[in-house]
This record gives C-alpha cells, sequence and structure tokens, in this order.
C-alpha cells in the first residue's frame, strides 16, 4: 500500500472532487459518515459521554459533521470548537450551521476558556488538527491538549493525532494528542511506522472514503507499506523438478571467540529460509560447536583459532551475508578488506562488517553493488552518522544508499529496508523480537532468499518481512519475553505456510 505525503493527499482529494464531479462538503461528509458507522457498528447506542474536540479547519469539519451524526443516533455528545484560528474552513462553517439548524450549540474554546471536565470513563473524538498542521500549536492549545492526554479516557482521533506533523516531528512531544485509536482517511501516513512519532497512537484502520483510485494508481509514493498483499507476489514457489543445487550455496562469514553462536543462528536461519547448501565460514574455534549443532551445514574455518585472519572461500558461493560476531581486530579488517576486492556479486553485511565500513570508509567503494547493509541504530548511526529526527534518518540513509548504490534495512518495530529514493515500510514483528540474535536470524534468512534467486531488493523485504511473522507466529506460543532468535528459526516455516494459506482458509474449517 502506498505511503502518500500530505500534498499528494491534498491533490487526491481535488482530483477525486473533480473527476466525480462532486463537491468537497460531500468527500468531508463521506469521511464522517465512515467515521460515524466505525463508532455505531461499536457502540451501538452506548449512553457513554463522547466529546468532541474540533478545529476549525477540515479536520475540525470532520468532527462537526460526525458530531451531527451521533446527534442524530442518540448519542450523549457534547461539542468543543477549539477555535485556534480566524480562518474558518468552508466545510467546517457548512457543518458548523448544519449543527446549529439542529439546536445544537458547541462550546467556543480559546485562550482563556476553562478545560472541560473529563472522566476516564469518557469518550474524546479528536478532531483539533489533521494534516494541515504546520506549526507548533498555541500554549492554550498545547495546554489543552496536555488536559485530554492526562484525561485517561479513550482517546479517537480523526486521520492523524492532533498536534502530529505529517513530516516532521513534533515541537514539543507533550503538545501531541495520545490517541488510543486513529482513523486514518484513504492512506496510512508515514509517521504512522517511525520510532519517535509512532508512540503517539496506539493502533490505527483505515477508512476508505472513496479517493480516485486513478490518482492512487498512478502516483508514485516515496515510501511503501508491505503488507502480504505486496509480498505475495514476490514469493518464488519451488519447483518440482529441482534439487538442492536449484536453490543456491550460501556461504555465512563471521564469528570470533564466544561469538560462534551468531554464526550458527545466521546459518540455520538461512537454511530453514530455503537455501539448498550453507557453509559457514568461521575461526578454527568454532568448528566443533557448529558441526554438533547444526548437522545439514558444512564448515570451513580460518587458520586462525579465535578471530578471523584470512577469507578463503574454495568455491564460488550464490549468495554470501558476512559480519555477525565477526569483531574488529585488525586482521579480521584487514581480511574483511581483502575479501571484498575478490568479491563480485551483492552480498548481506551485518554487525561487525557494518562497524568495519564505519571504521573505514575507503573499503565502502569494494562493496559489490546492491549489496544490503542491515544496521541496527547504532551500527547505522557510525555509517550514516547522527541525524536530526526519524525523517532525516531516512534521508540520510537514503543519500547513502544513492552514492553507493546498496540496499539498506533500517531494523526496528517498522523495519524499513531502503534503496536509492525509496523506502519499504515492513509491518509485521513485535516487541519479543527485540532479543539477541534476532539480526543473525534476518541476515542469515535474506543470504538464503538471495541464494534462491530472489534480487537482492526483493530478498531484504520479502526477508524482514518473512522475519518478521515468524516472530509473529513465535509469541503465540512463546509470549514476547521468552521468544529466543532460535524460536524465530522454528518459525520460519511457518510463517511460510501463514504467508502462502489462503486468505479464506479459516472460514472455510469453520464452517
Ligand atoms: N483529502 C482527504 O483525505 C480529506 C481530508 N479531510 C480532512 O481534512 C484534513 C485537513 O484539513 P485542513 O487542510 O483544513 O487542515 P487542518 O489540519 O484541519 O488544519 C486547519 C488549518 O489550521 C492552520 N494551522 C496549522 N497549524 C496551526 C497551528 N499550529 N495553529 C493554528 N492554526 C494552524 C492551517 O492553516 P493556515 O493558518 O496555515 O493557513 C490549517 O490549514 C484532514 O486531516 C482530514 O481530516 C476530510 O475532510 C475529507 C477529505
Ligand atoms: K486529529
Amino acid at each position: 500500500m502506498k505511503i502518500f505525503t500530505a500534498s499528494q493527499i491534498y491533490e487526491a482529494d481535488k482530483f477525486t472532487i473533480n473527476k466525480q464531479q462532486i463537491t468537497s462538503d460531500a468527500l468531508m461528509e463521506r469521511a464522517a459518515t465512515k467515521l460515524f458507522d466505525w463508532m455505531h457498528s461499536r457502540l451501538q447506542g452506548a449512553q457513554v459521554k463522547i466529546h468532541l474536540f474540533c478545529g476549525i479547519g477540515n479536520n475540525g469539519g470532520d468532527g462537526v459533521a460526525l458530531a451531527r451524526h451521533l446527534h442524530e443516533h442518540g448519542y450523549d455528545i457534547a461539542v468543543y470548537v477549539v477555535n485556534y484560528s480566524e480562518k474558518r474552513s468552508k466545510d467546517f462553517l457548512i457543518n458548523l450551521d448544519r449543527l446549529k439548524e439542529r439546536k445544537l450549540w458547541p462550546e467556543f474554546l480559546d485562550s482563556d476558556c476553562s478545560l472541560p471536565e473529563i472522566t476516564p470513563n469518557d469518550i474524546i473524538v479528536d478532531a483539533i488538527f489533521g494534516i494541515g498542521l504546520n506549526r507548533a500549536p498555541d500554549a492554550w492549545v498545547a495546554n489543552l491538549i496536555k488536559h485530554l492526554n492526562s484525561s485517561s479516557a479513550f482517546v479517537l482521533s480523526v486521520d492523524i493525532p492532533s498536534g502530529l506533523p505529517s513530516n516532521r516531528s513534533p515541537w514539543d512531544g507533550e503538545h501531541v494528542v495520545r490517541a488510543s485509536y486513529v482513523l486514518s482517511f484513504q492512506v496510512p501516513k508515514l509517521v504512522f511506522f517511525l520510532p519517535e512519532t509512532g508512540v503517539y497512537q496506539n493502533q490505527w484502520e483505515i477508512l476508505d472514503i472513496g479517493l480516485d483510485s486513478e490518482f492512487l494508481v498512478k502516483t508514485d509514493t516515496d515510501y511503501e507499506l508491505i503488507g502480504r498483499p505486496e509480498i505475495m507476489p514476490m514469493y518464488r514457489p519451488r519447483l518440482k523438478f529441482s534439487h538442492k543445487g536449484t536453490y543456491g550455496h550460501s556461504v555465512i562469514i563471521g564469528g570470533s571467540y564466544g561469538k560462534i553462536g551468531a554464526v550458527q543462528l545466521a546459518s540455520n536461519a538461512c537454511l530453514s529460509a530455503g537455501s539448498g547448501l550453507v557453509t559457514a565460514f568461521v575461526p578454527e574455534c568454532g568448528y566443533h560447536s557448529l558441526q554438533t549443532s547444526i548437522p545439514e551445514i558444512m564448515v570451513l574455518t580460518d587458520d586462525a583459532d579465535d578471530s578471523i585472519s584470512e577469507i578463503d572461500i574454495p568455491f564460488v558461493p550464490t549468495a554470501i551475508g558476512v559480519g555477525m560476531g565477526m569483531g574488529t581486530k585488525d586482521e579480521t579488517i584487514k581480511a574483511f578488506g581483502s575479501f571484498l576486492k575478490k568479491v563480485e556479486t551483492s552480498i548481506v553485511i551485518d554487525a561487525d562488517g557494518l562497524n568495519i565500513l564505519a571504521k573505514q570508509p575507503n573499503l565502502l567503494k569494494d562493496v559489490p553493488k546492491q549489496s544490503v547493509l542491515t544496521p541496527h541504530p547504532k551500527e547505522l548511526e557510525r555509517l550514516i552518522g547522527k541525524w536530526k529526527d526519524d525523517f532525516d534518518k531516512l534521508e540520510k540513509a537514503k543519500s547513502f544508499s544513492m552514492k553507493n548504490d546498496c540496499i539498506i534495512v533500517i531494523k526496528g518495530a517498522h523495519s524499513i529496508t531502503v534503496y536509492k529514493d525509496k523506502g519499504f515500510v515492513n509491518t509485521t514483528g513485535n516487541p519479543g523480537m527485540a532479543t539477541a540474535g534476532s539480526g543473525d536470524v534476518l541476515t542469515g534468512m535474506i543470504t538464503g532468499l538471495m541464494a534462491q534467486g530472489y534480487a537482492p531488493l526483493q530478498a531484504a523485504i520479502f526477508g524482514v518481512y518473512l522475519h518478521g511473522l515468524a516472530g509473529d507466529v513465535g509469541v503465540s506460543t512463546a509470549g514476547y519475553e521468552a521468544l529466543k532468535a532460535s524460536g524465530i528459526i522454528e518459525n520460519i516455516g511457518n510463517a511460510y505456510m501463514e504467508l502462502l494459506r489462503p486468505p479464506n482458509k479459516e472460514n472455510e474449517e469453520k464452517v
């Protein structure tokens, strides 16, 4: 699903009004009807107090129109107009008049008003600011937002939590509505997925307000949300008349004394992702543990006992994953440098491989084109430098990717795979996956996918999705705290099955 910017949404708005020959008021009515239907189907007339806080723009207009529907269906509502500007929008005013025609008089809030009383059992509808927010809210509006946040009531935000800009971090985090739920129109907003701005909403859902599909299909976006519909077409089914050679020979390079487990996890994950053959290349000290823990893989060892000093692979691997647990000793840096000079096809670089590149940026020129880099936040910072906020981080990652022709997987709650000027935002995964070795598993999986013929960008996007899905299946039995990296590997198979399960299978079983 495409993630549009605010200006693209405004364009879609105009395009729809023109093409469908409707008024902007009719579009607002569609939005308000969808909001109402969502609430009504859940509340079914319950007499819970609903406080609607409406701004004076179109977000406020949505709120005022929703208030009318709620009133007509007998809900117990209180409407407040947050009067932060004289520039009221046309459709806001139309809907305000409709309320007044029904003898409903909102309370107008301004800088010297008293704050409405709200109890924890009430519901707040937050329609103060939408995607039109372009500066910090005035102090009294900020104060109102803080009051809403401290109420403990359920907060339903319209389109986007008020006070949260759609293209930058907030001016002050305390002046943003903390939404229990966001009903966002037509398309998700990028801020929902970034670590600094995602915290302002607990859950979000899209309401389809019928923005024109021609516009939505034809318009290119900088970001795309990756869910099952985007992943399925990438899947490469296994062929009946195939053998292990068909699915490639992966090599996983890494490990040092005390950190052989990282290679074990990556190799195992590589195999479970479907690589036909897997060879691990480790320092001598890793030989026995690898041979005994994973009988399916082959092991090559470095002459040195406790860290890598020379990388010598006596065949041409189909795919290579390198860096986990490798350390950054001088001889390892040297070995990694000469390895990069020899290798020709795209590789996957993780952990100490990335730390070495950060220490010695001159090595970047030898990294094969379209290699996949899988940094966690600290490793990313070492590579691309400090960032001001999440948006700056994405821009920096994009220019790094552009300059070095590499794919960067920015790991996080919603990992974002960046290639040149595009970002692919993942939707699977959970906090249980914030555990030792989870990243090694991901590197192994992406390598295993590349071995099977997935192009590097696809391997990264698909691998991140499958890794998250394996973690999601894993927590269903292990729980968040007990899920381990090896538990993620155990569920890679289940994740494939889940991916391939027909969407209606569950229903069929119930019949
Ligand atoms: N296409 C769609 O999907 C549809 C969208 N719809 C809805 O429209 C919403 C966007 O509406 P909107 O453009 O009127 O902006 P909104 O957020 O209500 O702000 C109002 C105005 O406030 C101003 N302003 C900004 N910051 C400020 C500040 N700190 N303090 C004081 N003032 C400030 C700024 O005006 P300015 O003063 O800069 O001229 C801004 O224009 C969208 O989120 C969705 O809910 C639906 O109706 C159906 C179709
Ligand atoms: K809002």
